[in-house]
């Protein structure tokens, strides 16, 4: 899994068009969104990953938790994003990776938004520039 981790004044998106034949079904509401003071995660599920999804997940929540507690952000939001690995992992299971990110960045009380998979998505993001405001991680299974 690759992640980029960026600390932003806001994030926000407009679903454009499928980018598969079968992306997430969403609510007309998911269509557009925004968060401020947050701390945007956009991730790469690689094929590696596909040997122990819920290992992944729990290190990724492990970086991210970190990360969000260096730059004192409550607010974070999971952005699927399929241009930080040529290896990617099948959209089946890359999207249960990720909803099972944001689950667990949930019940760690963080407010958690996160992008629709599968669609081509317009976003604007504004990062905060400072020296931890840019980060990225690769999280493999262990061998
Ligand atoms: N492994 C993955 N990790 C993260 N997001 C993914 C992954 N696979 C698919 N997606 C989601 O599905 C969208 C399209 O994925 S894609 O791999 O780029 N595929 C395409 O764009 C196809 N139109 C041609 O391959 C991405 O924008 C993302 O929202």
């Amino acid at each position: 899994m690759r992640v980029l981790l960026i600390h932003s004044d806001y994030i926000e998106y407009e679903v454009k068009d499928k980018a598969l034949k079968n992306p997430e079904l969403i609510s007309d509401e998911m269509k557009k969104g925004r968060m401020d003071e947050v701390l945007v995660a956009f991730i790469s599920v690689e094929k590696v990953d596909e040997k122990n999804p819920n290992e992944i997940v729990d290190k990724a929540v492990e970086e991210i938790v970190n990360v969000a507690k260096q730059v004192k952000a409550e607010n974070l939001f999971v952005y699927p994003f399929a241009h930080l690995s040529s290896e990617l992992a099948k959209p089946s299971v890359a999207l249960e990776v990720l909803k099972k990110i944001e689950e667990k960045l949930k019940e760690k009380g963080y407010n958690v938004g996160r992008a629709p998979f599968g669609y081509y998505k317009a976003f604007k993001i504004s990062c905060k520039g400072h020296p931890l405001a840019e980060l990225s991680r690769t999280i493999v299974p262990e061998a």
